[in-house]
């Protein structure tokens, strides 16, 4: 066992290229560097096509690479064995599920393919499913099949889990209860990977968030922090002559003064705002969707008032 390795993954230079010779190739992860440290929740984000399920299928070694160093848990997933996949935990993306089992006997049959599991009950219970423990799986709704890929995720007590886009599907209240068994986890000691669509998620769970676009990590920090200071520069929005109008500042209450004075005695300024930029504005600068002048100054009063950064 490696528990003392303060290193829970370590990835450098991943390179996956998919393709043919007649239908051209595509390079999925391009030279992706990525760390977690041991108790760590990393949230990896990126719009459709980035290459996270690659890169997360490669450290839980049901990928093969083309190239660069990555070590899980002390080992390479390409060489790792059953006593390495039975200290990680794998809530994947799909998953279907034809037999006739019940919520209970499916978490008790994977339960039973570790050394050290959870107790069955007690986890269809974290999950929220304790309703549906008799119920046949194959009848769940979708969010509750996606709380079942948790529980067998997470019953064999892993060290490292990782979690591909969890929460889709799942009503806000779920949600909600589900961060909370995620923070739990992580208070256990857990190290959670998390690939997610959802901003929010990332904010509330993460420890750090790492960006990825066309393959490569693009970005990386807190939730707070992440973009760096610049990216988090207030912004001042106002409308003048039905234009809408921004400032980012460091100083929000002098730009607001100034167009105080300039407006009068008693006046209101229109359309007068100061945000600071979101994770999720940060985000979509970060990736290049971030919406530009133009638009905004299109939809005055649509409460964005970020520019790209
Ligand atoms: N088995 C495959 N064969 C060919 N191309 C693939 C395969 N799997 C993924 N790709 C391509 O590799 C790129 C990266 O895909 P990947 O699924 O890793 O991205 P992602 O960031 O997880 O996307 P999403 O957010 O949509 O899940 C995409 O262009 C995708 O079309």
């Amino acid at each position: 066992m490696q528990n003392f390795d303060p290193v829970a993954v370590r990835v450098r230079g991943l390179r996956k290229r998919y393709g043919n010779p007649r239908a051209g190739y595509k390079d999925a992860v391009a030279g992706l560097d990525l760390d977690v440290a041991r108790g760590e929740i990393v949230a990896v984000l990126g719009p459709n096509g980035a290459g996270k399920t690659t890169t997360v299928e490669i450290l839980e070694g049901f990928r093969d690479r083309d190239g660069g160093e990555v070590e899980v848990l002390g080992e390479d997933p390409r060489r790792a064995g059953r006593a390495w996949r039975a200290r990680i935990g794998v809530v994947m993306q799909d998953s279907r599920d034809m037999s006739e089992l019940t919520v209970l006997e499916k978490v008790r049959a994977t339960a039973a393919a570790y050394p050290d599991p959870r107790d069955a009950a007690e986890v269809v219970a974290a999950v929220g499913l304790e309703q549906k423990a008799r119920a046949r799986a194959r009848g769940l709704s979708g969010g509750q099949r996606r709380r079942l890929d948790v529980a067998l995720g997470i019953v064999g007590r892993p060290e490292l889990l990782f979690l591909d886009e969890p929460t889709t599907g799942f009503d806000p209240q779920a949600r909600r209860s589900f961060w909370d068994l995620v923070t739990s986890l992580r208070d256990s000691g857990t190290t959670i990977l998390l690939t997610t669509h959802y901003l929010d998620e990332a904010a509330q769970l993460a420890d750090r968030v790492v960006v990825v676009r066309d393959g490569v990590v693009v970005a990386e920090g807190t939730p707070d922090t992440l973009g760096g200071a610049e990216a988090r520069t207030p912004v001042v929005a106002w409308e003048q002559d039905g234009v809408r109008r921004t400032e980012r500042t460091d100083r929000p209450t002098a730009v607001v003064g100034r167009l105080i004075e300039a407006a009068g005695p008693g006046a209101e300024v229109p359309g007068l705002s100061v945000t600071r930029p979101t994770l999720e504005d940060v985000y979509l600068a970060l990736i290049g969707e971030s919406p530009t002048d133009e638009a905004a100054a299109a939809a005055p009063g649509d409460g964005t008032s970020t520019e790209a950064a």
